[in-house]
């Protein structure tokens, strides 16, 4: 795997979701609505963070789930035939919430498309947005987020490696070429 460059460090990963949770608080009017939704395996981490900001700014606690999207993928069939099921787990009542999904790339658009579906199965929200730390283009379904905290151009050839401290023991994201 080589790097090709660094995108963000440490530092910039943090003022990236700060500004994100201020978004967030300024889109909705505030946050007794917002629950906020990582998809695994990084977007938990994520979510965990934008939340932790969401207090530090507002006082207020916003709940985080955790969305396990593996079953819902439309490539199924064809990636494994014993898939890695780590679960979801959602304690708190979706119906009526502004749902706030997150993930640390957005590529296709396919991850995205199979959590709504997962989510769905919680209930009904009122609403669901998505925030994502990489938006690197070359969507194949029509998904736009609410919330990106940097725009990457990227080649297909090219991967967006995000690591975090909590999953990886460092705060950073690169573009590598496989
Ligand atoms: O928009 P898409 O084309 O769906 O790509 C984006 C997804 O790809 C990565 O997950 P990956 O499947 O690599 O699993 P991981 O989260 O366990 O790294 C990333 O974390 C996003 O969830
Ligand atoms: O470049 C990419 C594409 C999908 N998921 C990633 O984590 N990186």
């Amino acid at each position: 795997m080589l790097v090709k460059s660094q995108i963000m460090d440490k530092d910039q990963m943090e003022r990236s979701l700060q500004r994100m949770a201020h978004e967030i608080i300024e889109q909705n009017r505030g946050l007794e609505k917002i629950r906020l939704v990582g998809i695994r395996s990084r977007g938990v981490p994520l979510a965990e963070r934008l939340s932790s900001y969401l207090k530090l700014i507002s006082n207020q606690e916003v709940p985080v789930g955790i969305l396990d999207i593996t079953l819902y993928r439309d490539d199924l069939s064809t990636i494994s035939h014993q898939p890695v099921i780590k679960g979801s787990a959602i304690d708190f009542d979706i119906e009526d919430a502004v749902v706030v999904l997150v993930d640390d790339v957005l590529y296709t658009g396919r991850t995205v498309r199979a959590a709504i579906d997962a989510l769905m199965d919680f209930g009904r929200p009122k609403q669901i947005q998505l925030a994502v730390l990489i938006d690197r283009g070359h969507r194949e379904l029509p998904i736009k987020a609410d919330y990106v905290g940097k725009n990457v151009p990227t080649s297909k050839e090219e991967i967006i490696k995000v690591s975090l401290e909590e999953t990886d023991g460092e705060d950073s994201v690169k573009i590598v070429l496989v």
